[in-house]
């Protein structure tokens, strides 16, 4: 074995990076590390592609794979037959006993949007599941509050970090090992048998993928894995985020790649817009209005949402609805305006035949429930209703010029500071934080940044007059630096500092960087 821990050893990392965990990362890194780069290879290739004018469609090489009526995906495992409320968020202890007390049926234990990639969240987050699933996580914090796992805990559903990260901490033949297989690999290696023993299964959400090769590299890591542990094949399930304009192309192809593991799709709407405009964001008949304007019901995401529930209940899968961003809020009026909010988008998604949404707060479970029983009843899921009137172009998914809305000084001003005070937020180690009144995270701060970048690359006329220029960009952007300082301790002036020329770096250079979180890395020590 040929592994270096380069991350500092605390209390009981040694129990995850036990000499079993650290055979199967170095086996997963043998056997998938070149077909990795090969992704990440592909992906640059393609937005080059994309840069020079070309735009997506569907491909003809899979045409039989889509008209071909008989193929389904694997049964629903135990645990993710009714997945009618699912509750993300990070894996730190507090968080893990409210997220599988909340009621909710699945928890999404997120090593993703939701996670700042510290060394410490990673191997502690990993040490809370083993905790988590062994009834061993109850504790009292300071204010004497009592964290127990309840009797009725939500399934775990894991979601590693995507191909395009590295875990710098752990490292083969002098290369940083892929976060994803890391993610993955810890947890399959120490849960997996201890979920089946449970009645559950080693479960995963599958993030950022661009393509159905994607699909098949995973499928392969599964493969892999469980042939190495001993476990039947097609014992993994897997669910996969739509949030790339590419995959949203490739869905069928996407559930049929994965079939033996696919449990179902998700519409990861953020990141959704942010591929879009990262993909497209040279182009004047791309550029998106604001970021409070992109809702659900512009004609480019409601075509990809119904593709996406017709594709999976023709496959036998479940189709998952996304993150409203609002969270309940103390202030009484912001918090009748937000669940307003939050239930419409819940009804919206039952009443279009999604099986289940996400909840970013167990204050908001209850509301996505109500949503979901007055369509679904008694019954798990609404996986017979086949949505066969739906049919979706190329054009319909590619309609971002008919998304109504305007750019406002207000939006340009609001995407900095959210940029800013996420980056932060993320550089002090907290991956979802609540920003005026809203969930931020990785995929809804790329949003803000991305905006910025498109808006100056086309010198974008403001509703107010005047236009985004880089000097009014960066005037902004030394506005919201002093507002923050003000508001914090002068300790934290340095990360303020550091956070705002990650902004500089990544949103106002000439070329768009494909992902913040690999350029700020570096300051994760
Ligand atoms: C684009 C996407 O990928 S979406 C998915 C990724 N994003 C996420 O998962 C975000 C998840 N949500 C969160 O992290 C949090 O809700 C935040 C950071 C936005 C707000 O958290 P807080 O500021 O702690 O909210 P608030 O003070 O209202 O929390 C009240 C209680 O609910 C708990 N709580 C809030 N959100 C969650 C959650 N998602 N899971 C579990 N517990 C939660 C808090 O820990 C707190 O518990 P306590 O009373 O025991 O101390
Ligand atoms: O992961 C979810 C998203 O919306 O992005
Ligand atoms: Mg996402």
């Amino acid at each position: 074995m040929n592994i270096q821990i380069t991350g500092p050893m605390a209390d009981r990392y040694d129990e995850i990076l036990s000499p079993k965990a650290l055979d199967f990362l170095v086996a997963l890194d043998r056997e998938f590390a070149a077909r990795r780069v090969a992704v990440l290879d592909t992906r640059r290739a393609r937005r080059a592609r994309y840069a020079e004018g070309q735009l997506p469609g569907f491909l003809p090489e899979t045409a039989g794979i889509r008209a071909d009526p008989d193929w389904r995906v694997a049964p629903p495992a135990p645990g993710l037959v009714d997945r009618r409320v699912e509750i993300t968020g990070p894996t730190d202890r507090r968080m893990t006993v409210n997220a599988l007390n909340s009621g909710a049926r699945v928890w999404l234990a997120d090593f993703e949007d939701a996670l700042a990639p510290t060394w410490h969240n990673v191997i502690s987050g990993q040490l809370n599941l083993v905790d988590a699933i062994d009834r061993r996580i109850d504790f009292t914090d300071q204010r004497g509050k009592r964290y127990v796992v309840g009797p009725d805990p939500a399934t775990i559903v894991v979601r590693p970090r995507g191909w395009h990260l590295v875990e710098k901490h752990l490292v083969v033949d002098g290369r940083p090992i892929s976060a994803s297989l890391v993610d993955f690999g810890l947890y399959f290696v120490h849960c997996a048998q201890r979920q089946l023993d449970a009645g559950s299964g080693p479960y995963f959400y599958l993030p950022k993928l661009e393509d159905h090769r994607e699909a098949r590299l995973w499928n392969d890591v599964f493969r892999f894995a469980q042939q190495y542990v001993g476990i039947p094949q097609g014992t993994i399930r897997a669910t996969v985020l739509v949030e790339t304009i590419t995959a949203a192309f490739e869905m069928e192809e996407i559930l049929y790649e994965l079939r033996e593991h696919a449990a179902g799709l998700n519409a990861g709407r953020w990141d959704y817009i942010f591929s879009i405009i990262k993909n497209f964001g040279c182009r004047d008949d791309f550029v998106l209005p604001d970021r409070g304007e992109v809702t659900m019901t512009v004609p480019f995401m409601r075509a990809y949402t119904e593709l996406l529930v017709r594709t999976c209940h023709r496959r036998g899968a479940h189709a998952l609805g996304g993150m409203a961003a609002f969270i309940p809020s103390r202030d009484p009026e912001v918090n009748t305006v937000a669940l307003a909010r939050v239930r419409a988008d819940k009804e919206r998604e039952a009443d279009d035949g999604f099986d289940g949404s996400w909840v970013a707060h167990p204050g908001l479970v209850e509301i996505c429930r109500e949503s979901f029983d007055a369509v679904l009843g008694d019954r798990p899921h609404q996986l017979d209703r086949l949505r066969a009137e739906v049919t979706v172009t190329a054009d319909d998914l590619l309609a971002v010029d008919r998304t109504p809305g305007r750019v406002s000084a207000d939006g340009l001003r609001g995407n900095i500071a959210v940029a800013l005070r996420y980056l932060d937020a993320w550089l002090g180690g907290t991956g979802a934080a609540a920003i005026f009144n809203l969930m931020e995270d990785a995929a809804t701060a790329e949003i803000a940044r991305c905006q910025v970048w498109q808006w100056l690359h086309h010198a974008t006329p403001l509703a107010e007059g005047g236009r985004v220029t880089p000097d009014r960009v960066r005037a902004l952007l030394a506005d919201e630096v002093a507002t923050l300082c003000a508001e914090r301790d002068p300790a934290d002036r340095q990360r303020i500092t550091d956070a705002a020329a990650i902004l500089e770096r990544t949103a106002l250079a000439d070329d768009l960087p494909a992902f913040f979180t690999t350029e700020a890395y570096a300051h994760h020590m």
